[in-house]
This record gives C-alpha cells, structure tokens and sequence, in this order.
C-alpha cells in the first residue's frame, strides 16, 4: 500500500547553495546531508510536516543527477512515495506493466529501501518507491 508522498526529489547543481535557498524558503534548516555512493549522490533533506525535500547533487559524472542536470537543468526529479511492503508493490506494479528499474529493493538514504519506476511508463514521472528499514530486519 502507498502510504505518503514521502519525499519530492530535487536535483541541484551546488548542494551549499540550494541549502541556502531552501533553507530561506522553507524557514527550516536541513536535518541531514547522507552520501549514496551506489547512485553518485550527496542528499540533503528537508522535513516539510509529513513530507521531506530531497535535495541531490551528483558526486560523480555518471551519476542520473549529473546526466539529468546535463540534459534538464536543475528542478524536481522524481517523486517518492512510502509503501509499506515495497517487495509486494514491486511485483504489483510489474504485473500491471510498469518498467522497474531495478529488480531487487536497492538501499537507497534516510535508512530506505527503494525502488524505481522508469519515467516512460508513469507518465513522464519518475517514481521511487520508499520502505522505511526497520531495526529487526537490519
Ligand atoms: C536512492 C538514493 C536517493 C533516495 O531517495 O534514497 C535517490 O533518490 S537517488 C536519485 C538518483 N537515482 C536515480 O534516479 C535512479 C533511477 N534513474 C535512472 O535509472 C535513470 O536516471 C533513468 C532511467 C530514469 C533515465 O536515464 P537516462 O537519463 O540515462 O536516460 P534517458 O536520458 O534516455 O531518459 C529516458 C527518458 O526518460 C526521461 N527522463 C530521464 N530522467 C527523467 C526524470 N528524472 N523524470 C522524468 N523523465 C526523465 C528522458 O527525458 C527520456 O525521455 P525522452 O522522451 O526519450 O527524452
Ligand atoms: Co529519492
């Protein structure tokens, strides 16, 4: 089940300066910077009431975010929603002909498991499906 958009995902060509902007945007500070070295990203983190703002840079030139950025210019990226069992949602999805973009859950920050939709088969969005890790299955 789909329980929360959980974050709005942004990509950002300098994490200093959109933490600046959105700090005075927001009035709120980032709780937290998390490296995902496996996507070639730095994330800062926003907490909007039940909704977070996932700031990304990319670490590296092959990292999505550096080719999007090359491609798109900065702004949103994808949308993540929080699912409570993400391996029954994946299998739901793929049965109902949505493109997974990666076949097992992957770790992704904020203590996530996740997984992507491709954008061509979600309406132009990319999606991320978000399940929180829980202490026992660590
Ligand atoms: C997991 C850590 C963290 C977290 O929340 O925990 C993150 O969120 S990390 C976020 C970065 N990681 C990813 O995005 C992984 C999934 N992304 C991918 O696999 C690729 O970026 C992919 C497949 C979405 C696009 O790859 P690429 O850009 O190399 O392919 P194309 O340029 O050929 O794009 C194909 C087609 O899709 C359109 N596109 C690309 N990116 C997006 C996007 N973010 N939103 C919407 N549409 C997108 C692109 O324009 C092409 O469409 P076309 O009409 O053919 O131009
Ligand atoms: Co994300």
């Amino acid at each position: 089940m789909f329980t929360n958009v959980e974050h709005i995902g942004i990509a950002v060509r300098d994490l200093a300066t959109s933490n600046d902007l959105f700090s005075l945007l927001l009035n709120s500070q980032p709780y937290k910077a998390e490296e995902v070295a496996s996507e070639g990203v730095m994330t800062s983190f926003f907490q909007v009431n039940q909704t977070k703002i996932e700031l990304l840079a990319a670490t590296r030139p092959d990292s999505p975010i550096a080719t999007y950025l090359e491609k798109r210019g900065e702004g949103i990226h994808h949308l993540a929603f929080e699912v409570d069992d993400i391996r029954a949602e994946m299998e739901r999805l793929k049965a109902a002909g949505f493109t997974l973009l990666n076949d097992v859950p992957k770790r992704g920050a904020d203590n996530k498991l996740v997984c992507f939709l491709h954008p061509k088969t979600a309406n132009g969005v990319l999606v991320e499906l978000c399940q929180t890790i829980k202490q026992e299955t660590l």
